[in-house]
């Protein structure tokens, strides 16, 4: 796996002119960049800095953070490129714990790992807030109340498992509830939700008896899911319990920016903070693996320490794109402690028998088995193992074009709807944005195809039946990252539909500026959706994207089938290679939980 990049030149953009000594080695060796050369470089002057060392131990834990990490692994560093020359280990540790800069707090040392100061703060805050929590007494339950609840909830999509985890979460304030993918999670919330507002109603510790509650999710897309499944479950649960829908409201899902009070003058700070707490009694946060340190700092801070909060996700996904892997630090942390408020569903309730059996394989790290389950004819799974251009385009054309033609005949047809539905019955997953097995270039071979079949002008952004991701959050417009849309015929006009919370949002397609075309997705922004049929597009084995988390997440994406493209070589070297960060937060909860 190459994490280093060669410098085309002395004028090569990525090399720092002013660099000297080891700052300079690696640079030019393509394992910093200019801007971990400068940071460092500023940090270490006003610091006072002056052995080289510490100036790389810096500039690398610039480049960590980069990359995903909270803090730089000063002893496992070096194997991502052993063919530089080092520092010898132990005196660079005592160099960094040494250091003025250690000193005056510019930077901390400590559980092995060299932090900027401001992931150091986040992490202890978000350690600290997540113990207060836990040390807090437990609400109090009127367990009859609660005993004739549960009965009254049982029956439909409720299994012993997700009772066991709802009897169990009701009685904390703190719940991590997690599983694989289709184990029932989301759908989990609703009974959970209803045996709390049923709890309220009998206590008088909550005002007026009625609980306020958030639905959020770090996506838009995401929190449309969650609201809907919670709205389809509180209907089921209606029919033996018709109070239940006004004990737990109608629920609007929401971003987990849009909860906290998004400023358009500032991007990491919002309008609720430990000064100014959401009022809610219950906050759920769907989809957690994507939410990254910084922002589950900024929500544990604005939670009133009364409140519930419960964190729905599954560790084994892909990492936030920020900085931090709290969700799994968090399952990680609390295992084998008696206050674990760690709850795991195991059963699968969607998946097919041979995506389940890949995904468990994945899970497992255990290659031969993924790559038996490949091989082995499969209504469910299938593998064209080759990374040869042309056999990867055969591969690909025939399912993307129908997919982009049923789209395009829907939009033609001036049926939005339709358009959109068709969108989620198949999607062209690539781990890169660019390159040969990039995002990009897909999306314009599906485009060049599509156009060479139907009567379709694809230049421009508004053609009819162009498929959109929304990239960014849009308050104004109401449009959120991660939903979709497609552009429609209307009459004599294109309009830009996207798919919200049970309705579709219509625009002048040129409204919409944080859009893509969506014939072909990155695997990081599938997180949290569902399509029908996936065919997953694997890079060349080298590639550092490739990891396990990451082809775990694409397969896991699929409902009825899912269809590789990729050499035997990339698929083991995704199996092998696991997104690893660098964090504190597991061994600080662990100490915690073994403290005296
Ligand atoms: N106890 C159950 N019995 C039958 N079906 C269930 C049960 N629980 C959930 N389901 C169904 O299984 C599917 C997956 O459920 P859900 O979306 O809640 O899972 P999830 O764990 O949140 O999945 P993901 O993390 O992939 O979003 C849904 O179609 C849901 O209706």
């Amino acid at each position: 796996m190459t994490e280093t990049f060669e410098p085309v030149g002395e004028h090569d953009w990525r090399l720092a002119a002013s660099a000297t000594g080891l700052l300079a080695e690696f640079n030019a060796a393509g394992l910093l960049s200019a801007a971990d050369v400068h940071v460092a470089t500023r940090v270490a002057a006003l610091g006072e800095e002056e052995d080289e060392r510490v100036r790389l131990a810096v500039a690398l834990a610039v480049r960590a953070v980069r990359r995903g990490s909270v803090g730089l692994d000063l002893a496992a560093v070096p194997a991502i490129a052993p063919e530089l020359a080092w520092p010898e280990a132990e005196a660079w540790a005592a160099a960094v714990a040494a250091s003025p800069l250690v000193a005056a707090g510019a930077v901390r040392w400590e559980l092995g790992l060299l932090y900027l100061d401001r992931y150091h703060r986040l992490e202890t805050q978000v350690h600290a807030d997540l113990e207060a929590r836990l040390a807090q007494a437990a609400p109090g339950i009127d367990e009859a109340r609660l005993d004739a609840a549960l009965a009254r909830v049982r029956g439909g999509r409720f299994s012993p498992e997700q009772e066991a985890a709802v009897a169990a979460a009701v009685r904390r304030r703190t719940t991590i509830l997690t599983g694989g993918p289709g184990t029932g999670k989301t759908t989990t919330v609703a009974r959970l939700l209803a045996l709390l507002a049923d709890q309220a109603t009998g206590s008088t510790q909550r005002r007026e008896g009625r609980l306020s509650i958030a639905l959020a999710a770090p996506t838009g897309k995401a929190a449309t899911r969650l609201q809907e499944a919670v709205a389809a479950e509180v209907a089921e649960v209606g029919e033996t319990w018709p109070e239940v829908a006004a004990l737990v409201g109608r629920l609007q899902g929401q971003t987990l920016h849009r909860l906290l009070g998004w400023r358009p003058d500032n991007a990491t700070r919002f309008r609720h903070d430990r000064g100014n707490r959401l009022k809610y009694d219950v906050v759920v946060v769907d989809e957690s693996s994507m939410v990254e340190l910084t922002m589950m700092g900024r929500l544990l801070e604005a939670l009133r320490p009364e409140s519930v909060l419960v964190l729905l996700g599954d560790p084994q996904q892909l990492t936030s794109v920020g900085a931090g892997a709290v969700l799994g630090d968090l399952v990680a942390g609390y295992d084998g402690r008696p206050d674990s408020p760690v709850a795991a569903l195991t059963r699968n309730f969607r998946s097919t028998d041979d995506i389940l059996a890949l995904s468990v394989a994945l899970r497992a790290g255990d290659a031969d088995t993924v790559v038996e389950v490949l091989r082995t004819p499969s209504d469910e799974v299938s593998w064209v193992d080759t990374s040869e251009e042309a056999e990867v385009e055969a591969a690909l054309r025939p399912d993307s074009l129908r997919a982009a033609r049923a789209v395009w005949a829907a939009a033609v047809a001036e049926q939005p709807a339709l358009a959109i539905e068709e969108l989620d019955r198949y999607r062209l997953l690539c781990a890169h944005r660019e390159g040969p097995y990039g995002v990009r270039r897909w999306n314009q071979r599906v485009e060049r195809w599509l156009a060479e079949e139907v009567d379709v002008d694809v230049h421009g952004p508004s053609y009819v039946g162009r498929p959109l991701l929304v990239t960014s959050n849009d308050y104004a417009l109401d449009v959120y990252n991660g939903e979709t849309g497609v552009v429609v015929q209307q009459g004599d006009r294109r309009r830009a539909f996207v798919a919200g919370s049970g309705r579709l949002k219509e625009f002048a397609p040129g409204r919409l500026d944080a859009v893509e075309t969506m014939h072909a997705m990155t695997i990081h922004k599938s997180q949290g959706s569902q399509v029908e049929r996936v065919t997953v597009l694997l890079p060349e084995a080298d590639s550092r994207l490739l990891t396990r988390e990451l082809f775990y997440t694409a397969v896991t994406r699929a409902q009825q089938h899912v269809r590789v493209v990729g050499s035997e070589a990339a698929v083991r070297a995704a199996v092998a290679t696991r997104a690893l960060r660098a964090t504190g937060l597991q061994q600080r909860l662990r100490e915690t939980g073994s403290a005296p």
